[in-house]
């Protein structure tokens, strides 16, 4: 057996966070997108794979459906906290354009409508942190984990920015 399981994201996406509770004695392999997790899954890469399925705040995660009608079997499955941060390099005025994974947007609907900015769908959490490091401009801002914004170098503009702060998804455990 390939004991290897796959998650979104990099090391500080909250699918690695969940792959580490799920599969603890697994190696975990990073996919940046869903697409890319499924093709690798579909070549053989890793018999395991760990998927958000359902959220407290939004319901079912985009595209998960495309894990769970495909006949894999589902091992396990867990309830992780989701405590998003709002990070960048500049102050809150300054910010126009908030990048995430659309799952994290969602979740945070009522602070992004509030304060005007438009939503930028990326792959995942830790791409959206990635990208915003890479940019260094005030205007851009990411919903990720505290875990990324710091692996990233970036500033923590604001704490707890879901629409509540009881927020859990769903995740699951699958094997081919
Ligand atoms: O982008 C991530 O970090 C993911 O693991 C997907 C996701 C995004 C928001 C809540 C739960 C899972």
């Amino acid at each position: 057996m390939n004991e290897t399981v796959l998650h979104l994201g990099d090391e500080t996406s909250y699918s690695a966070i969940a792959a580490k509770r799920l599969a603890p004695t697994m190696r975990p392999r990073p996919i940046a997108s869903f697409e890319a997790m499924q093709e690798a899954f579909e070549k053989g890469a890793a018999d395991f794979a760990v998927i958000p399925l359902r959220n407290s705040l939004i319901g079912d995660v985009p595209d998960a459906e495309r894990w769970t009608t495909r006949g894999l079997r589902k091992l396990d499955e867990a309830a992780i906290p989701i405590a998003h941060v709002l990070a960048g390099c500049g102050e809150i005025g300054d910010i126009a354009h908030v990048l995430s994974h659309q799952a994290a947007l969602g979740q945070c609907s009522a602070f992004i409508t509030q304060h005007g900015w438009t939503s930028v769908p990326v792959d995942s959490t830790s791409k959206a942190a990635q990208l915003v490091r890479a940019a260094h401009h005030p205007a851009m801002a990411a919903i990720c984990s505290a875990g990324a914004a710091a692996h990233y170098g970036l500033a923590i503009i604001h704490e707890d920015i879901a629409d509540s702060s009881d927020n859990e998804t769903l995740f699951a455990l699958f094997a081919r």
